[in-house]
């Protein structure tokens, strides 16, 4: 099988505030290329980096192929700032620990910002090593429809209290040293992957 760029190492000009948004992806879907949108502008980003995983660690069933899953999610995507990416795979990494370790001591000119919508705050304790993923980059929590509360009162949040940061600093968050997070409420989309697969829409489901 060839080595296609997509599953190499992005790059970014040296100093660039680089967005990372990990995900599924199965499928993607607008509410991603929405959350993309404002997150660039809400967090002053020079570039966007989707990172389709392999597979979401705590995700009991498999995802359709990664090459179905980047090959959907380019169509969706029309903007050079953005970068649809399946490096996981390349390096190894499922855990986010591990990936983001993995893309600092690689890039280490870059400033990486996480990238989650809310009801991912909402389960982040369960991730693993998730107080040292906070302690290493910022992070951005997207508005997601029926998510704020479990997310601004979940065990997360709570722990990370002290670290939030205004919304109206959300534009200086990729420069600001971690832990540091950021509620960013932008107007919302009720879409997700999981409707989409319920309703047939994704023909690999
Ligand atoms: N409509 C949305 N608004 C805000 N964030 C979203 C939205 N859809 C997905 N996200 C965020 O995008 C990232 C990737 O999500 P994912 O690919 O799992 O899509 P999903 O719609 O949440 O999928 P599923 O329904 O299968 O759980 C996650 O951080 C998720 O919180
Ligand atoms: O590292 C972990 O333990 C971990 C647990 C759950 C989810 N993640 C990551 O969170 C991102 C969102 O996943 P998903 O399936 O909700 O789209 C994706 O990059 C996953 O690899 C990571």
């Amino acid at each position: 099988m060839p080595v296609l760029p997509r599953y190499l190492l992005p790059t970014a000009p040296d100093g660039a505030s680089v967005g990372l948004f990990g995900g599924s992806f199965d499928p993607a879907h607008d509410g991603h290329v929405h959350v993309t949108h404002h997150a660039l502008r809400a967090l002053g980003l020079d570039r966007l980096w989707w990172l389709v995983t392999p597979g979401n660690p705590l995700k009991p069933n498999a995802p359709a192929s990664l090459s179905a899953r980047m090959d959907h999610a380019a169509q969706l995507v029309d903007d050079p700032r953005v970068t649809i990416t399946g490096v996981e795979a390349t390096l190894g990494t499922r855990k986010t620990c591990d990936t983001l370790a993995a893309l600092q001591a690689q890039l280490p000119r870059l400033r990486f910002v996480w990238i989650m919508g809310a009801d991912n705050l909402a389960s982040f304790h369960r991730w693993d090593n998730w107080r040292s993923i906070a302690a290493r980059v910022p992070i951005a929590v997207i508005a997601r429809p029926g998510a704020q509360q479990a997310a601004l009162g979940s065990v997360a949040a709570r722990a990370l209290r002290g670290h939030r940061v205004p919304k109206a600093q959300a534009a200086g968050l990729a420069h600001m040293a971690p832990p540091a997070w950021c509620f960013v409420t932008i107007p919302m989309r009720a879409i997700s992957s999981s409707e989409l697969r319920a309703k047939g829409r994704w023909p690999h489901s």
